[in-house]
């Protein structure tokens, strides 16, 4: 597909053509952090171009709260520019570089809640954590299963991931011990942003998805699976998962994935009406890339995903709990059926009972300091074109060398 319908010189396959228009936050040396949007190989400055400080935060919230109508104005007034060459001469100045550019976390995260909605991967950690039990707990099936996770340690792409301490038990330990995790693990995830607040006490409809959220990122949420092993039954995760979880700068517009939508795979048990998704088709046909040190290991297929994250948020807030503009939710591991489908290196090493091996045959189980793996993914775009959502990345660096805190 061309993309000669701009002024621009963007290439074919760019994945950021008009058609995707995904929103972050950047800054250059002279540049203060401001919102931009990807397009070819460069940002447009938002805060120059429009002169609308909604731009000028240093966060996408403001823009987000400010709704759907707001949001299709811009992109309408973006398309413009970037079409009709009458524009050039005001636009010009306003294109940076995207090699040039810093980008910061996208929004000022309010609430993080982490799903575990992938099929495929709940069977798989179930029989991994509990072999002997069934591998999906009896209520699965009837409700997306989540938890609160830790706003505060969200991060931007990029961000150093410090290998993280605490106690582990193996089950034929007789104590805990404390340390660097020995299974650090990652969570390929796609991510959900909540533009317009829910009302406190009134549950957003399963199909009011769209009023409420703008976009889409993607996540990796880091676990250390020796610490949440140990750690949690009965109440979950806790800090095997909570010092850091990354997400791309990028957030894809929900407006840019309407040739993405499908219908999710099909489901043998009848959910409560407050899920009931018949006809919404917000299942999402996205294609998941995981790289280890630029080697491909797993291809995990979004469309796979059981819930869609309409349930999610109408499960968010069947009990009157309410969302706020910069909440993130996130699907939870997408996995596959395949064995090269699967979102974590728990998954793909069976508990690091089976390691994978890498091109050159090194085998390999769970991260090591210095590797770097990187989250991409695209999607079917109008016309033929793909949709990119750039990257999540991280590298392993040791663990702090000191000793746990003692009161003495
Ligand atoms: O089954 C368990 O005990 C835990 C599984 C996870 O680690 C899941 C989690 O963080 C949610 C997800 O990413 O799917
Ligand atoms: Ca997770
Ligand atoms: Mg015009």
């Amino acid at each position: 597909m061309s993309h000669s319908g701009s002024w621009l010189d963007l290439a074919d396959d760019t994945g950021f053509g008009l058609e995707n228009l995904p929103h972050g936050i950047f800054s250059t040396a002279d540049r203060a952090p401001r919102t931009g949007i990807a397009v070819g190989g460069w940002v447009l400055d938002l805060a120059g171009a429009t002169g609308d400080p909604v731009h000028t935060t240093g966060t996408l919230n403001a823009f987000l709260a400010a709704g759907p109508p707001a949001w299709a104005a811009l992109r309408a007034q973006v398309t413009d520019w970037l079409t009709d060459p009458a524009h050039r001469d005001h636009v010009q100045p306003h294109l940076v570089p995207r090699a040039d550019v810093t980008m910061h976390l996208p929004v000022q995260v309010g609430d993080y809640v982490d799903f575990y909605s992938s099929r495929h991967h709940a069977e798989n950690v179930g029989r991994i954590f509990r072999p002997g039990s069934a591998p999906l707990t009896p209520n699965w099936e009837h409700l997306p299963i989540g938890y609160h996770g830790r706003a505060g340690s969200l991060a931007v792409s990029g961000t150093p991931v410090v290998r993280p301490r605490g106690q582990r038990k193996a089950p034929a330990d007789d104590l805990p011990t404390f340390g660097p995790s020995t299974r650090l693990d990652i969570e390929a995830e796609v991510g959900f942003v909540v533009g317009v607040p829910s009302t406190p006490g009134t549950p957003v409809p399963v199909g009011a998805f769209a009023d409420h959220v703008f976009g889409v990122c993607l996540v990796n949420d880091w676990s250390a699976r020796d610490l949440q092993a140990w750690e949690y039954v009965p109440l979950g995760p806790f800090l095997g998962k909570s010092f850091l979880t990354s997400v791309s700068p990028w957030v894809v517009p929900l407006a840019a994935l309407e040739a993405a939508r499908t219908d999710p795979p099909a489901r043998g048990t009848a959910v409560l009406p407050y899920l009931d998704d018949a006809g919404l088709r917000w299942g999402l046909d996205l294609t998941l890339e995981v790289r280890l040190g630029g080697e491909l290991v797993a291809t995990p297929p979004f469309d796979q995903m059981y819930w869609t994250p309409a349930q999610q948020l109408a499960h968010l807030t069947v009990n009157g709990a309410a969302v706020r503009t910069g909440d993130l939710f996130a699907s939870g591991t997408v996995s596959g059926p395949g064995r090269d489908q699967r979102g974590s290196f728990l998954e793909l090493s069976w508990g690091g009972a089976e390691p994978f091996a890498l091109a050159d045959g090194t085998p390999r189980t769970f991260l090591e300091d210095g590797d770097e793996v990187a989250v991409t993914a695209t999607a079917p775009g109008p016309g033929g074109t793909r949709i990119s959502f750039g990257e999540v990345t991280g590298t392993v660096v040791p663990a702090l060398e000191v000793a746990p805190p003692v009161t003495g």
